[in-house]
């Protein structure tokens, strides 16, 4: 397998990658949109930093791409939707530079109160100044944090230790965790009234785009300080230009711009202006973490292991992994088995889980058993990513439920799949730690392994049936691994399920249909 590293991602971090048998790593400093179209297509994994945009143009040339990894948090130079669509995994780094974003941060905020940079420039063009340079003290201050996650909680933390008052805004946090940090929350109106600094730390969403602009400036104090070191846009640049003009804002640092890279910005003409290359990343540190931490991402996606930090399927943390683990499989098979005996146009897939499974977080088993079910009937790729899509898009409805009544078995899983002819449903247990078993097909006692060929064979419970399904696939020298015959009344309808050791030829399969009592017969593969 071949991966791609472009952006100057930390050779040092990349150990896990080199160290892996069968991967062979090409590191790039950077590469066109019209280079990587090209070369693409040979490539199982591509890391980058924020320069390289992996956009909708290349993903449809990746013929082999498997994951993107991203050495940093933001992937808005990712086209996820596009990578979703085809399959791939995008996996990112997400805690390695929090702390050299703060500091960073921090970084700003005392040279925006101490004119470090103007100051360092004016005593270098030959100037002893002590006029012009008069700051302001942060003790006592209020700084306004707008996003509390990571990097958010961290600059709350370092600002606290220089005695500054820290109020935020982040609907998405509760008081709790706020109160932990000694910060209070606050609406983003009031926060804006109050903040003597005001710093984002928020990805640039539809909600978040010019969350400071005309309207926010004008409810701000005078002579407030703004600092940006998310991303661009957060901050309308326009607005700010103007809100620096009128001498509103005090000062401004931004280490992002909407345009990136920005060497002529307006905003350049004001002394009270300073600006950083989007370097709140850039720390040794941050750097050999995030491309450790994301090398070893794509060396388990490659190795189709479970990730920690995909950005486009659900994380699941170790512990709730730990519990659905061995369902994964199970859930996976009945999917596929599902698929294969149902006819028609199917619209509806339910998962329903009890016992153990009804207090987890279930929803990667159900994504298993889509994988599974569309596995079987789909030509193009189906992993966990795209499966929940593709059945979107085919008009699926997915339904989940957990049922916390007391149930027969220690776990199990239903899949009842609707089509415009028929339902069916497929019930599954583990016994034990790794023992699976299809335990019953609509209502229909059975205990067979979900494994290899099988035949299911629905029938009226009646002498002369399973000696002659046996009869003819003995003939065909098939040997017979396991068989099961579960009925719900004396006579009435029944189901059998044949563990096979090959697949039995279509010929056979007419001549069993035709045996008088068989309801029908389907061949599945597992
Ligand atoms: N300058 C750099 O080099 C650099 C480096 C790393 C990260 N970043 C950027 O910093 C930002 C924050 O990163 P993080 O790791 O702290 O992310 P995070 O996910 O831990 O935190 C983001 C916080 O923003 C909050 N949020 C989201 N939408 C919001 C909204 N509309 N209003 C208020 N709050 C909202 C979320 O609830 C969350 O608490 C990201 O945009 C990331 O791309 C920049
Ligand atoms: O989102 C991030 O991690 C930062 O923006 C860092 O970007 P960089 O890796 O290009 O420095």
């Amino acid at each position: 397998m071949k991966v791609l590293v472009l952006d100057g991602v930390e050779e040092e971090g990349l150990k896990a990658l080199r160290q892996e048998p069968g991967i062979q790593v090409d590191v790039k400093d950077k590469m066109s949109e019209d280079e990587l179209v090209a070369a693409i297509g040979d490539y199982d994994g591509i890391i980058v930093r924020s320069a390289t945009k992996v956009t909708a143009r290349i993903i449809e040339k990746a013929a082999r791409l498997k994951v993107v990894g991203r050495a940093g948090v933001g992937v808005d130079n990712i086209d996820v939707p596009a990578a979703t669509a085809r399959g791939i995994l995008v996996v990112n780094a997400p805690e390695g530079n929090t702390l050299a974003v703060a500091e960073h941060t921090i970084a700003m905020m005392l040279s925006l109160a101490r004119n470090i940079p103007q100051a360092n420039a004016s005593l270098r063009a030959g100037k002893w100044d002590k006029k012009s340079f008069m700051g302001v003290e942060l003790r006592g201050k209020v700084l306004g944090v707008i996003g509390l996650g990571r990097i958010g909680s961290a600059v709350a933390k370092r600002a606290q230790g220089m005695e500054m008052k820290v109020v935020a805004y982040d609907p998405y946090i509760n008081e709790e965790k706020a109160g932990l940090l000694g910060v209070t929350l606050l609406s983003l109106e009031e926060l804006l009234k109050q903040a003597d600094f005001i710093t984002v730390h928020l990805p640039l969403t539809r909600e978040s785009k010019y969350m400071l602009g005309e309207k926010a400036f004008s409810l701000m104090k005078d002579g407030v300080r703004i600092i940006n070191c998310a991303r661009g846009g957060v901050v309308d640049e326009q607005a700010l230009y103007n809100a620096m003009k009128s001498g509103k804002v005090a000062g401004a640092a931004l280490d992002v711009f909407e345009k990136e890279p920005n060497t002529d910005s307006p905003l350049f003409e004001f002394k009270n202006f300073i600006a950083t290359p989007h370097l709140g990343a850039s720390t040794q540190e941050a750097q050999l973490s995030v491309a450790t931490d994301v090398a070893r991402e794509v060396v388990a996606a490659l190795k189709g292991e479970l990730v920690k930090n995909a950005v486009n399927i659900p994380s699941v943390s170790p512990k709730v992994l730990a519990v659905i683990k061995p369902y994964l499989s199970l859930a996976e098979k009945m999917g596929k088995f599902a698929a294969q005996v149902i006819c028609g146009r199917v619209n509806k897939i339910e998962a329903t889980y009890s016992g153990d499974l009804a207090g987890q977080e279930v929803s990667p088993l159900t994504t298993a058993i889509l994988k599974g079910f569309l596995d079987s009937i789909l030509q193009e790729m189906v992993n966990f990513v795209n499966a929940p899509l593709l059945a979107k898009k085919r008009g699926i409805n997915v339904i989940q439920r957990q049922e916390t009544e007391e149930a027969d078995y220690a776990n199990l899983i239903t899949v009842k799949v609707k089509s415009d002819q028929e339902e069916i449903s497929v019930a599954g247990t583990i016994f034990g730690k790794v023992d699976q078993r299809i335990v019953s097909i609509d209502g229909y006692h059975v205990d067979a392994v979900p494994e290899g060929h099988m035949l299911y064979i629905p029938h009226i419970d009646k002498p002369r049936i399973i000696g002659p399904v046996g009869n003819l696939i003995g003939t065909h020298n098939i040997n017979i691994s396991g068989m099961q015959v579960g009925r719900k009344v004396i006579g009435g309808k029944a189901v059998m399920l044949l563990n096979i050791d090959s697949p039995v030829p279509e010929e056979t399969m007419a001549e069993i249909a035709k045996i008088d009592g068989v309801l029908g017969v389907k061949s599945v593969s597992i």
